[in-house]
């Protein structure tokens, strides 16, 4: 039997999870390790059907294997990110283990040695804990984002927030260190919900991410020391090993729940360098009918070409209804797709600026592209990489609503223009740029974090570490 090391990759069932972690498996499998993603059954149909023509290459070293998420006859609660996280961890709980014993008892493959899952997936961690297995958690959002929930059981012991999540400062702000952009009001990572009972519940999941990451071995992280070494210096052991970029790797395993539509690659090529303003909003963020028809018509106003994503569910359920004669006036210079090839889009030098949600994949994928921003967080940690983007790297504009809570046609096209005549912005951006691709060149910080972690797995196998 060969003596390849063997590891299990467990997302959390999201698109800006799972699309993360399929890009670590890949980067693990290119270093002769053999990798099994386990995703649920749910998530794992919506990969094979995006991939589309693209056929999975059965000489990959990676092998995917689903378990059930436990809502099979409630598909609504998928869309509650609560249900879904108590439902997932049960899964762990009740099918981890028989999975791994069924595969270390096969002869085709070697026994699993390291368990890799989202951090927010901690009772996977938790099985392998019990298994003697060792553990990586994966954390696919920004250091200052872990930063703040790992500082959350001494922040309440301040007295600073309160037991309910609440700040109890008059300003509402949340500051770990004066190098760390502070947190506002409202803007807690745990603030999103509106009901207390359902802000308790995330309280429960930021308990139990710092519990993933007290039991595991290595906190891998898809970021770049040198882009927050304050918020990376609180957190003991991190690995930052970002960007996680599927351009770097090889094979289609990008983790897409939806299929690209790459007609808007040829497109793009017909537009003039750095003149397409490039609108996407990731996978979960939602926008009401006026707010949608505000920014059809603030892209409209431009006078400028546009790539737009609407996913399907955009509209939080209803069709997307389009202002009239939209888009028979925008049909010169707009493109509306339904899911793009992210990376490749804003890799392509027609692409002069990202409205974008700042989901912290996109943040990864626009700075490691040189692309400005313009920021129009949704929910979540967004609040906090808006203010990296727009404080910290300065590499970005936000929009900021009206009394109405809208962000209209009027300061989409202000902010836009701005932004393209910023010199400064883009000076910065391409700065930041080039600090992400150094970041994975060898000798770089993300290169060597991911060597040495790559080397402690391959020395499970020879039996050297005894510590896990
Ligand atoms: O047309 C599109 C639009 C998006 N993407 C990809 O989808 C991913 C989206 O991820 P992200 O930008 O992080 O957004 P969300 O899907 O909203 O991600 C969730 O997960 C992130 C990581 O934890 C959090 O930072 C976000 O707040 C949370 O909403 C990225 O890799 C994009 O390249 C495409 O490939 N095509």
């Amino acid at each position: 039997m060969s003596r390849q090391p063997h590891v299990l990759v467990i997302p959390y069932p999201a698109q800006g999870h799972v699309a993360p972690l399929m890009k670590l498996a890949t980067k693990i499998a290119e270093r002769a390790i053999k990798v099994t993603v386990v995703n649920t059954q749910f998530i794992h149909k919506k990969i094979i059907a995006s991939l589309q023509e693209k056929a999975e290459d059965s000489s990959s070293q990676i092998k995917l294997v689903t378990i059930p998420d436990g809502l099979e006859l409630q598909a609504a609660d998928r869309e509650d990110p609560l249900k879904l996280g108590e439902s997932v961890a049960r899964a762990m709980r009740g099918c981890l283990r028989d999975l791994i014993e069924k595969i270390n008892q096969s002869n085709d493959c070697e026994p699993i040695r390291c368990v890799i899952a989202d951090v927010t997936v901690g009772s996977a961690l938790e099985v392998a804990e019990s298994m003697g297995i060792a553990r990586a958690a994966v954390v696919p959002f920004g250091p200052g984002s872990l930063a703040l929930s790992l500082q959350f059981p001494k922040l309440l012991e301040a007295g600073i927030i309160d037991p309910n999540g609440f700040a109890i400062l008059n300003d509402g702000l949340i500051s770990l260190s004066d190098e760390i952009p502070a947190w506002k009001r409202n803007e807690y990572t745990w603030s999103f919900p509106d009901e207390p009972s359902e802000q308790k519940i995330l309280l429960g999941i930021i308990c139990a991410v710092i519990q993933a990451v007290k039991i595991s071995n290595w906190i891998i992280n898809n970021s770049v020391y040198e882009l927050d070494s304050p918020a990376c210096d609180l957190i003991p052991n991190i690995l930052p090993i970002g960007p996680l970029l599927a351009s770097n790797h090889s094979g289609d395993l990008d983790g897409n729940f939806w299929s690209e539509d790459s007609s808007c690659l040829s497109w793009l090529d017909e537009q003039a360098i750095r003149s397409v303003v490039y609108v996407a909003f990731g996978s979960v963020a939602v926008l009401s009918q006026q707010q949608f028809a505000e920014l059809a018509l603030g892209l409209e106003s431009l006078q400028k070409p546009f790539l737009w994503v609407i996913r399907q569910d955009f509209m939080n359920g209803s069709r997307a209804k389009f202002p009239d004669g939209f888009i028979e006036r925008v049909s010169n210079r707009g493109k509306i797709v339904e899911w793009a090839p992210q990376e490749k889009v804003l890799g392509h030098s027609s692409v002069a600026c990202f409205i974008s949600h700042c989901g912290w994949n996109s943040t990864m994928e626009g700075l490691s592209m040189g692309v400005p921003f313009l920021c129009w967080p949704y929910f979540s940690d967004q609040y906090q990489n808006r203010n990296y983007i727009c404080e910290a790297w300065k590499i970005g504009l936000q929009f900021f609503a009206d009394e109405n809570g809208i962000i209209t046609r009027q300061e989409i096209q202000r902010k836009v223009l701005t932004l393209l005549k910023n010199d400064d912005i883009r000076s910065n951006s391409l700065k930041l740029k080039e600090v992400a691709r150094k970041s994975l060149l060898g000798g770089g910080s993300s290169f060597r974090n991911f060597e040495s972690f790559i080397s402690d797995i391959k020395m499970l196998i020879s039996g050297c570490d005894s510590t896990l």
